[in-house]
């Protein structure tokens, strides 16, 4: 199947990589094959996944200098997640590219390759909307937005729908929303439970029923180089992406 979902959101802190690692992990500890692909320069996926951040080859190698994308891909030594590792190497690509022709599209032209030995491949975005994030979205089929309950994430939102918008009249017609996803979420503030209603009077289809919590263990994984599901497979956080894992995949049969 190959379903390539790109995981965004332009502001910083959100849980783009938490979501990213820990879905992909549960989705792994089901039997589903995935590859994460590392496109933020901070390489914090790759480095949670317990992987060196100096790699010899990575995304950036995929994307400058036409390295062969199988040879790229790494596995993570405790979830046994497939990988493509990320590091600082990628934060000049923006000006490297300026004159390659047909930019937006080489991280798709490499994907399709590899992306029917998965059944997803989970594209962890910078916090940014740049050439990085624009290749991501050309990719990929779908988009997952891990949100905050803040009350400026819901301008935030208005904003990467406009992006998505112009991405479809751009690079790739068939790009849809795979789902909203509310991180660190708090039920006793009334701001969080606003900000979900707000977003579910707009988006009600595409908001997850299940809301990632504030948790320490979540926190701490990364430090670890590993997913909350290895590090602590009864805690909350596990158990809350476990139970998102389920979530997308009834939406995906
Ligand atoms: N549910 C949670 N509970 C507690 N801490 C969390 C939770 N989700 C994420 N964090 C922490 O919040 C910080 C930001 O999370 P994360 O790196 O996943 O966000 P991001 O959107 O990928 O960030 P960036 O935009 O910088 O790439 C990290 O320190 C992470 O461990």
């Amino acid at each position: 199947m190959g379903k390539i979902i790109a995981v965004v959101n332009q502001k910083g802190g959100v849980g783009k990589t938490t979501t990213v690692i820990n879905l992909a992990a549960a989705l792994v500890e089901a039997n589903y094959k995935v590859l994460i692909v590392d496109i933020d320069p901070q390489g914090n996926a790759t480095s949670g996944c317990g992987l060196q951040k100096s790699q010899q080859e990575t995304i950036y190698d995929i994307l400058i200098n036409e390295s062969d994308i199988k040879k790229v891909i790494k596995t993570s030594p405790n979830e046994k997640i497939d990988i493509i590792a990320s590091n600082m190497n990628l934060a000049g690509t923006e000006v490297e590219l300026v004159n390659t022709k047909k930019r937006e599209f080489i991280l798709k032209e490499q994907l399709d390759k590899v992306k029917d030995k998965y059944d997803y491949v989970f594209i962890d975005c910078p916090p940014a909307v740049n050439i990085l994030t624009i290749n991501a979205l050309t990719a990929a089929n779908t988009v997952l937005i891990p949100m905050q309950c803040e009350y400026y994430a819901l301008e935030g939102l208005s904003q990467l729908v406009q992006t998505i918008g112009l991405v479809k009249k751009s690079t790739n017609p068939k790009l849809v929303l795979e789902g909203i996803l509310f991180t660190m979420y708090d039920t006793r503030t009334n701001l969080s439970n606003q900000v979900v209603k707000e977003v579910e009077t707009h988006f009600s289809n595409h908001v997850y029923k299940t809301k990632i919590t504030r948790s320490v263990r979540l926190s701490e994984a990364p430090s670890f180089g590993m997913s909350c599901i290895s590090y602590d497979g009864r805690s909350k956080g596990a158990e809350q992406y476990r139970q998102l894992s389920k979530e997308f995949i009834e939406r995906n049969s």
